[in-house]
């Protein structure tokens, strides 16, 4: 389906006006906007007229906001358990106009209770159910938001894909990363697979009990074709990178304040705040910031995030981004004796070490670099001083620079090592990535050497 075909059926699905933000019951898109395909970050928002700082430029009706409410207002119209709808305060019975065809994933929402609910957090939920929904195709009430997704190879670039679909391929490229993407990798995986474990137990004792008269066939009671690894990670990832903060009445914790919002969702990042969102019981509102000119990108920031930050998250950088830092923890903590580990440790300075990308050493590395300098540290007064914002650790400066410069050295021989040796891999454009994290890695260090 062309994408115009595929907007204008998302339009009509969400009640979507063009001329008033203010009727109740409707969505809004204002007609000052308009989605536009751009070559490095796929689709965006432009404007099409000047915009003034202020103009609410799109409205969301709740019901149709993809969160945990709505999930459960859509599985409710299965579950056989009435408790359910008590969940949500205001329950829409209609919720989004869902058809009511039925399937074997139906058959799965027929047996979720309000227990089951609870015992997931949103974000399995969420992914349980896109999962679901995104097999259920034309049987699905979402349909016209889930077909606005963008496609999985929009995501190779994102580690976890390598990690969880091509790990043995992409072994070598994964141990080439930096040492802290390489962390940064291994917590966002861990997410990941916590969350598969969790849907994958939650579906196991569901399916357990599918009468064989209700089988599709004798492999049709197999978790993993309720919820194929490739689907999963598609619909954890789709919830990863376009999901906006939004209390609920169902967040067990902050973690669980999460929405997707069509068309909101087309906005790409930039460090600098250009649309503001707002999210009440009436719906999910951006407005402008500032002034805009026709054919001008409208931008939402995602957040302070460094650019090995938002490849481990969503899966694309920055060409500029002064977020960026150098992480020099594994060559700091190779350095440092056993006591020097322990005081840091026990100080809560352990860890986490890093230069940011104007140069300036961050606190904790500021510590780290004075403790190496003491054999003792635990009965150094100066250090303690320090710690404690009492002292500027001047009498340390002369000495930390001088390990510094041994570890920037280190740093820009790891840096032209490392690119040179994964410049001959096949997969060009994720080699060019690895190389992007060096040259972020190579530029902060050459300058910091620079000011030393
Ligand atoms: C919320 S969506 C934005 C809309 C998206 N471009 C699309 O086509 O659906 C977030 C995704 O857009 C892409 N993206 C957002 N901002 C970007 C940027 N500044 N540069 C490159 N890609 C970007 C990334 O793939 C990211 O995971």
């Amino acid at each position: 389906m062309e994408f115009e075909e595929s907007l204008s059926k998302l339009f009509n699905w969400m009640k979507c006006q063009h001329d008033d933000v203010k009727k109740s019951g409707y969505s809004f898109v204002s007609p000052k906007v308009k989605v536009k395909s751009y070559a490095d970050s796929g689709r965006g928002i432009q404007a099409t007229e000047k915009i003034a700082k202020g103009e609410t430029l799109v409205k969301i009706e709740p019901s149709y906001l993809l969160n945990s409410s709505t999930v459960v207002e859509t599985i409710s119209k299965y579950s056989r358990d009435e408790k359910i709808k008590d969940l949500i305060p205001g329950f829409r019975k209609n919720g989004n106009g869902a058809s009511e065809s039925k399937d074997k994933f139906t058959r799965v929402y027929e047996k979720i209770d309000a227990e089951d609910i609870r015992s997931l957090s949103a974000f399995q939920l969420m992914s349980l159910f896109i999962c679901f929904e995104i097999q259920r195709d034309s049987g699905s009430s979402w349909q016209p938001f889930l077909n606005l997704m963008p496609d999985m190879k929009d995501f190779e670039q994102m580690p976890l894909t390598w990690k969880v679909l091509k790990a043995k391929d992409y072994e070598f490229l994964l141990s080439q990363l930096p040492r802290s993407t390489q962390q940064k990798v291994e917590s966002v995986y861990n997410r990941f697979q916590k969350d598969y474990d969790a849907v994958e137990s939650f579906l196991r004792a569901k399916i357990r009990d599918e009468s064989p008269g209700h089988r599709e066939n004798q492999e049709g009671n197999k978790v993993s074709d309720y919820i194929p690894i490739d689907i999963f990670l598609y619909s954890w990832i789709c919830i990863n990178s376009r999901c906006l903060y939004m209390d609920n009445p169902l967040s067990k914790n902050k973690d669980d304040c999460m929405t997707m919002a069509p068309y909101v969702d087309f906005l790409n990042h930039c460090a600098l705040h250009h649309c503001g969102i707002k999210a009440s019981s009436l719906g999910f509102y951006v407005f402008a910031m500032r002034d805009f000119e026709p054919g001008e990108q409208l931008f939402l920031s995602y957040g302070p995030h460094s650019n090995e930050f938002l490849l481990c998250e969503y899966g694309f950088m920055l060409v500029q981004n002064h977020w960026n830092d150098l992480n020099v923890t594994e060559y700091i903590t190779q350095l440092l004796s056993p006591s020097q580990k322990e005081f840091l440790q026990s100080n809560g300075y352990y860890g986490d070490y890093t230069i940011s990308s104007s140069s300036d050493i961050s606190f904790r590395t500021e510590v780290a670099l004075a403790v190496l300098q003491e054999e003792h540290p635990q009965e150094s007064r100066p250090l303690k001083a320090l710690i404690n914002g009492y002292y500027d650790g001047a009498s340390y400066d002369k000495y930390s620079k001088q390990i510094l410069k041994t570890i920037l050295n280190a740093v820009i021989r790891d840096c032209n090592t490392r690119t040179s040796g994964i410049k001959k891999h096949a997969d060009k454009s994720v080699s060019k990535c690895i190389q992007d994290l060096y040259g972020v890695r190579l530029k902060i260090a050459l300058q910091t050497m620079e000011n030393l």
